[in-house]
């Protein structure tokens, strides 16, 4: 089973950053060449499981499963923005995409512009889950994956009698086992 995941937000938010973070384990400062959404793939293999290819589509984005949807919380602007961004997902992406709302740059507290109470409200609004993250320090960049992996996988396959899967549960108990939140 192939699981697109899809990391949208506005330019220079770190979008590119964090994937390099969860891919390689490592910050590489400066610039990537801009991209508008990118993706990549998370292969679940299973027996049980069911391959669910979406057509091609012109909208990059509509065969997507996960969309990790950032902000930079130095940049207003970019936080302003996740509403038309979370707008033009609900018109376009499946309906049942996992979608998780990142405040990213969570390393550069003191330019910050958007209070970590901000990002969890409006991640409440849209009930969607909501984590700060950095690419520089790869704080919580693990767990989120792992949790949209996780979800993703349960969602593809789910065995007899296996519990439901609750994204919102698991990252609340991973944040508390690792002592995530130390930097806000
Ligand atoms: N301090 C800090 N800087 C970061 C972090 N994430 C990204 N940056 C920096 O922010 C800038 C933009 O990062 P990119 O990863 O290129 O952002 P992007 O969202 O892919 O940008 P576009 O491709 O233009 O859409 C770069 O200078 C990064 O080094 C972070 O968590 N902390």
């Amino acid at each position: 089973v192939f699981l697109q995941t899809i990391l949208i937000g506005d330019s220079g938010v770190g979008k590119t950053s964090l994937l390099v973070q969860f891919d390689q384990g490592k910050f590489i400062p400066g610039s990537f060449s801009a991209t508008v959404g990118i993706g990549f793939t998370v292969c679940i293999w299973d027996t049980a499981g069911q391959e669910r290819f979406g057509s091609v589509t012109h909208a990059y984005y509509r065969d997507a499963h996960a969309l990790l949807l950032l902000y930079d919380i130095t940049s207003k602007t970019s936080f302003d923005n996740i509403r038309a961004w979370l707008t033009e997902i609900h018109e376009y992406a499946q309906s049942n995409v996992v979608i998780m709302l990142l405040g990213n740059k969570a390393d550069m507290s003191s330019d910050r512009a958007i209070r970590r109470d901000e990002g969890e409200r409006l991640a409440k609004e849209y009930s969607v889950p909501f984590m700060e993250t950095s690419a520089k320090t790869g704080v919580n960049v693990e767990l989120t994956f792992t949790a949209v992996a996780k979800e993703l996988k349960h969602r593809a396959v789910q065995y007899p009698n296996e519990p439901k899967f609750q994204i919102h549960e698991y990252i609340e108990a991973q944040k508390g086992k690792s002592g995530c939140c130390s930097y806000f």
